[in-house]
Order: C-alpha cells, then structure tokens, then sequence
C-alpha cells in the first residue's frame, strides 16, 4: 500500500494556521417552529391541480460515510472523535509521490447500498479529479465519480402515516439518480478566540458515498421520511452507521417552488443539516421563504444558504456553483473500477479475493426494513402502522420481541402497551428505547398480572406509572404496597353497585328502558370508587341483574 501513517505528533506540528475560510456551522440545538407548507402530495385533488397554487420541489444529496475500518484511498484509520491529525497517511496529507489504493471493503459497500436501492450497478466505473481550493482539501481537488458513477437509476420506497388519525400507511418512491464514491474532506476547526482556523485531517480521504437523488419529493415531511428509510437500511446494511449529529450521514436539500404542470423554479441547496427534525424544518421553511419571495415579485437566487436551527431559518452563505468552475478531468492514477457479476465470469487467472463479484453481494443481502415490517405483520398480527413505528424508532423492535417472549399475552394486545405506553413516555422525555427505565421483562410481568385476573387495565395503567417514576421497583411490589389487587369480593362488590344504582335512577331508567350503553357509564363509576381495581367481568353481571 502506498500510504502509510503520519505520527500524530508530526503533524500536529505542522498544523496550518489559516485565517477563516468557511463560514461556521452552528449546531445548538433548541426547539423552534416554523411556518410548514402543506405538502403537495396531500393536498386535497383540487387545489392540486389549482394553476396559482405554488408547491415546493424537493432534491436531496446526501454524503453517507462508509463503514470501513480504513479510509478510501489510503491504509489510515477511519476513526470519529480521535485526537486531531492521529489519523493521516502520506496519501490524506497529500505529500508528492503518494499513490491512491482503492479499499475493496468501499467499493463493496457502494454495491450493496446500490442493490439494496434497486439500482443498476456499473460493471464499468471510473473516477474523476473535482477541483477546489479549500485548507481542508490539502491536494487541491477531490477523487469522485462525475462520469460513470458505480450505480444509477434506482429508486427508494418510503413511507408516510396520513390520514386524519395519521394512522395511514403511504408509500412514496423517490429516484435515486446515481451513487458515486468519494473521498470525504479534512474538517476546518474555527478558533474564535484567537480567530484563527485549524485543519484536522483525520477524515481527509474517508471513503464517502454520494447519493443524488431526483426532486420527486414536494415537503419537509417527505424528506424527512425518506431520509429516515435510508438511515435504516444503511444500517440494516452496515454500509454506513448514519448518525448525522455525528456528520455520517450529510444531507443537502435543493429546494425549489413551481406552479405544478410549469417548468421547476430556481433551486437553493441548503446545508448545515444535522438531524432529521431539522431537514423537515429548514425544508419546510424554505419553500414558504421562496413562495413569499415570488409572491412579493421578487427572484429566487440560486445559491448555498445555511440553516440555523436556533433562528430555525436558512441564511445565504455563498453563490452556486455558476461561478465556481470544478474543472472536472479522469483520475490518472486510478485505472477504470471493474465488478465481475459472478465466480464464473472472472477472467483466468485472477484471484477472487482481489475482486468484487456482485452475486456475492446480492447473496448476502440482510433483511431490510420494509421485509422487517412485513414479517411484524404477518408473524404478529399487528397492523401496518404499528409495524411503521416499531422500525422506525431505533431498539423497539428488540423490545416489543423481548416482552412477547416473557410473557403469555397476545401480540395484538402487547402491542399499544409498548407503541403508546412506553413509547408515549420515553417522547415526552426526549429519551431512546434503550434507556427506558421499564425493561422489557419488567412490562411483561405487569402484562401477566393484567393477563391473569389479579390487576386491572386501568390498574396496569397506574402500575406502569409507578414503574417509571420508581425504577426498579417490580409491579407486584406496586400492587401489594398500594393495594391495587383486582376486587372480586361478590358481597362487597353489591354494595358499591347497589350504591350506585340508587344515586342514578335516570341511567337506571335509560337501561330499563333499552338503552344498554348507558351501563357503561355505571361500571365507569363502580372503578371510580373502587380506584379502578374492580373485576370488570363481576360488575358487569352484578349492574344488569340490578338494572334488569
Ligand atoms: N429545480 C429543482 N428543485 C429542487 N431540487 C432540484 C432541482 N433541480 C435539481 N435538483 C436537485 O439538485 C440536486 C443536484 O445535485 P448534483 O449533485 O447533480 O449537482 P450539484 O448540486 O450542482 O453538485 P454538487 O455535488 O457540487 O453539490 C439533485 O438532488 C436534484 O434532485
Ligand atoms: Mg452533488
Ligand atoms: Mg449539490
């Protein structure tokens, strides 16, 4: 391998001290809300098709980094939060007579994302020299795919909950024009105080995966859900860990307004996006800036704008590329990147292990998250929508899984206690899955006291709180500490029932005179005064007989 490591030490050193040639991301995270266009897809047939209606056209580009344990072109580790520099071979650094080496471990994981988007994947691929003068760029153009990429034309399918109730699956498909390779950029590091900036070359020629996908999309929503499906099946892949707070997964939005059945308008490409809630808002926000722009008689400009997600606004950073000039040219020291479709079209005489063979590839696909849902569905007898959200949320799955395995309760039944219950709580909190203070086993066992006669529903309900304010604590201690256990006392039970027969002679009366529902409204009152902990089954047979 041509490159090797640099020691930290040394280029540290040599870190240049350049005066600020970036504008700054601004990354403080805090609630904002924007105005939110509707989205085209949802709009009612009419008004779709109303002529003065401006809709938004979104295109998304998004940088994933491939999962490798070493950078593209170079043997260097690819490592996140390393002290600066630690991590630079010759090659990343630039220094003259460095050769690139492509990583095989890439181009594989370019293949299989393509696969996984129904793309076409080129046998034939090759790379291309982009040039720009950046610090953090220290050859001075960027190894890419501008002619042939490794995979084109493929398409993503993602989903929606609409409907009034939200509880609507729709699918969506957005184009994926093509994916490339590329080598990812050094990151500059601002140092206000002393207002200067330092180059970290550490992910200096980590392996990158453009893909650019088509402006099918019209909302902040949509993108939102369709960067969400990527996320899970890069990762269901492996391809790529796709955390964005963490820049793995980089998206850019272009963002445009026309009248539908009219030519697109003028796109800006808004950056500085790190987290999913954030595209949704600064997508959403632009569009209705573009509208109030054209609406005024103004022009859009095509230019790069930033969001700010404390303002929650996207601000201009700097003109398109009309003025920028890449001045594109092939890579003379990589030759064309070859895949081989199968064992038997390897040409004699070349070793296995030094090729790509995408058969392999194909055959080693995991499950992806829309068979996921499909297998929930099937295996479980939930509905599609419960599928949707168990994907969807990171770890829920495992959980939903672990809590059918402790316990006897259908999984219809377990299914609102972890997508409404549990989950209801860990949102309010703003926590994830795997820091639910109920563990699966512990729900379970709330589920079986439920299951087997001796709490309530609405019991179980009050238990689970008590189990999230006082971790730990099991939900029969719950039950025995604050008496919780199911009434099913007869004599007892008459009592109260006769106590409420007598205060409520009009609902007597209603029954009486046919109108059964309104027993509902007495066993309601026969849990009140029993704190919920009556057995509903008992008192149900106890108020007809009263009120018969
Ligand atoms: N009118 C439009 N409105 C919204 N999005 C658009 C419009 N026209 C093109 N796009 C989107 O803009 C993106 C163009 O990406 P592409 O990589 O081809 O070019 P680029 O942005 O000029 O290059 P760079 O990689 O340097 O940013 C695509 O995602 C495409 O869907
Ligand atoms: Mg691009
Ligand atoms: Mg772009």
């Amino acid at each position: 391998m041509a490159a090797s490591c640099v020691a930290a030490s040394e280029l540290l050193n040599n870190i240049k001290q350049i005066s600020a040639l970036r504008p700054k991301a601004s990354y403080a995270v805090r609630a904002v809300s924007t105005t939110s266009p509707q989205c085209h897809a949802q709009l009612p047939q009419r008004a779709r098709s109303a002529p003065q209606q401006l809709v938004g056209v979104v295109g998304l580009e998004i940088h994933a980094q491939i999962n490798s344990s070493t950078k593209l072109f170079s043997g260097a580790p690819v490592r996140f939060s390393a002290p600066p520099n630690s991590l630079v071979s010759f090659f990343d650094a630039s220094l003259p007579g460095t050769l690139p080496v492509l990583n095989k471990r890439c181009v594989e994981a370019a293949v299989m994302t393509g696969l996984a988007l129904n793309c076409a994947v080129n046998r034939k691929s090759l790379f291309d020299r982009k040039h720009y003068f950046y610090a953090d760029l220290p050859a001075g153009y960027q190894i890419t795919q501008q002619r042939l990429p490794i995979a084109v034309d493929g398409v993503l399918t993602y989903s929606l909950l609409g409907g009034k109730k939200r509880n609507q699956v729709m699918r969506k498909n957005v184009t994926i024009k093509q994916i490339q390779l590329e080598q990812d950029s050094g990151k500059s590091l601002h140092d206000d105080v002393r207002s200067q900036t330092l180059i970290d070359l550490n992910r200096a020629g980590v392996g990158l995966m453009e893909l650019v996908m088509e402006p099918d999309m019209s909302c902040g929503e949509e993108a939102a859900a369709a960067v969400r499906e990527l996320q899970l099946i890069l990762q269901a892949l492996g391809t790529c860990q796709g955390n964005m707070s963490e820049g793995q997964l980089r998206v850019d939005a272009n963002v445009s307004v026309h009248r539908p059945g009219e030519p697109l308008g003028v796109r800006t490409e808004v950056k500085n996006i790190n987290s999913i809630r954030y595209l949704a808002r600064a997508i959403d926000y632009e569009i209705q800036r573009q509208i109030d722009v054209l609406q005024r008689g103004g022009t859009v400009q095509n230019e790069t704008r930033a969001y700010d997600s404390k303002s929650g606004e996207t601000l201009p950073m700097r003109d398109k590329e009309g003025l920028q000039d890449y001045r594109f040219m092939p890579e003379p020291n990589l030759p064309p990147l070859i895949l081989y479709e199968d064992d038997a079209s390897l040409p004699t005489g070349i070793d296995a292990c030094q090729v790509v063979v995408v058969q392999k590839i194909k055959e080693g696909l995991p499950e992806l998250p829309s068979v996921k849902r499909d297998r929930l569905v099937q295996t479980y007898g939930i509905l599609p929508e419960h599928s949707f959200t168990l994907v969807n949320e990171d770890g829920l799955v495992d959980y939903f899984e672990a809590v059918l395995k402790a316990t006897k309760k259908e999984p219809r039944k377990v299914i609102g206690w972890v997508t409404n219950e549990l989950l209801g709580h860990l949102k309010q909190q703003d926590m994830s899955v795997c820091q639910s203070p109920i563990s699966p086993s512990a729900l379970a066992e709330l589920l079986e006291l439920q299951e087997t006669g001796h709490i309530s529903s609405s019991v179980a309900k009050q238990v689970f709180q008590e189990m999230w304010r006082s971790p730990g604590k099991t939900a029969l201690q719950i039950t025995q500490e604050q008496d919780l256990g199911l009434v099913s006392d007869t004599a007892q039970l008459h009592i109260i029932c006769q106590k409420v027969v007598d205060s409520h002679p009009d609902e007597v009366h209603a029954i009486r005179s046919g109108n059964k529902k309104v027993l509902n409204k007495l066993m309601g009152l026969v849990q009140k005064e029993t704190k919920g902990r009556a057995d509903p089954v008992l008192v149900r047979a106890i108020l007809q007989k009263k009120t018969s």
